[in-house]
């Protein structure tokens, strides 16, 4: 059995995106955003425990959208929260006793390139965990509740993707807190025990796909195999 394991929360309703079908169940390039994730994570190693964590009361969509698709990769369904952090932490407690590393992926990023999983796996070995981040290409400017804005020095700052990937001890323990309003992503999660976190580089098209506009630049990534490369 596998020490590997991935947990992809896609429990969220797509909000911002709209429509009738939630975000991770739209076809981009003829197949849809959470089967091309998953894909991405089986080709890295297909013995992973895949993990997929979608609205309980999706799950008979889901399996109809599987059987429409043919699509066989293995995986198992957990319940989604209220909360991406519920969701997470669903994804954690259905974690078998022997896995030692697991890496949390929106399920809606499916441009992860398979070297990022990779290296945030052996980083995650030897240091704990490892975030994939990527360097700001625009200028940035802090705010201020008076109206006021502030030059800031963007080499001192990262956008933060996922895979984000731990150690299951120590991000299992994390996440036995209460749930806070600072926790936007797991890593937030897990330095509020007092753990540095190590950040590695991600890929630009990693995108997040929460608006109607990234549905057309992820038709573009997939077109053009932008994140194949
Ligand atoms: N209760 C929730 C909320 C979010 N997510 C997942 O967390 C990821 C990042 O969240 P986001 O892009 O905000 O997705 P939604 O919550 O679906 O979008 P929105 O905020 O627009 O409703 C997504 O894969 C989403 O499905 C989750 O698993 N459970
Ligand atoms: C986890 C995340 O994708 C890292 O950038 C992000 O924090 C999720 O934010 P959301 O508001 O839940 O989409």
């Amino acid at each position: 059995m596998t020490n590997k394991a991935a947990i992809l929360v896609a429990g969220g309703r797509g909000q911002r995106m709209g429509g009738p079908i939630a975000k991770q169940y739209l076809p981009v390039a003829g197949q849809p955003v959470l089967m091309r994730t998953l894909s991405v994570f089986y080709r890295v190693d297909p013995s992973l425990d895949l993990i997929l964590v979608l609205p309980e009361s999706d799950f008979v969509y889901w399996e109809e959208l599987c059987s429409e698709y043919k699509f066989t990769i293995a995986h198992r369904l957990v319940a989604g929260g209220n909360s991406r952090f519920q969701s997470v932490r669903n994804g954690l407690n259905s974690l078998n006793s022997k896995t030692k590393l697991v890496a949390i992926h929106d399920g809606v990023r499916p441009f992860v390139t398979e070297e990022v999983i990779k290296e945030s796996f052996e980083v995650a070995e030897r240091q704990g965990s490892a975030i994939a981040v990527i360097a700001l290409k625009d200028s940035i400017r802090k705010l201020r509740d008076d109206g006021k804005s502030f030059y800031e020095e963007r080499q001192y700052f990262r956008l933060v993707q996922t895979p984000q990937t731990f150690q299951v001890e120590k991000i299992k323990k994390a996440f036995t807190v209460t749930e806070l309003q600072q926790f936007t992503d797991d890593a937030t999660v897990y330095e509020n025990q007092g753990w540095q976190v190590t950040l590695i580089s991600g890929n630009a098209e990693n995108i997040k796909i929460t608006t109607p506009e990234d549905m057309d630049y992820a038709e573009f990534i997939a077109s053009r195999g932008l994140s194949d490369r």
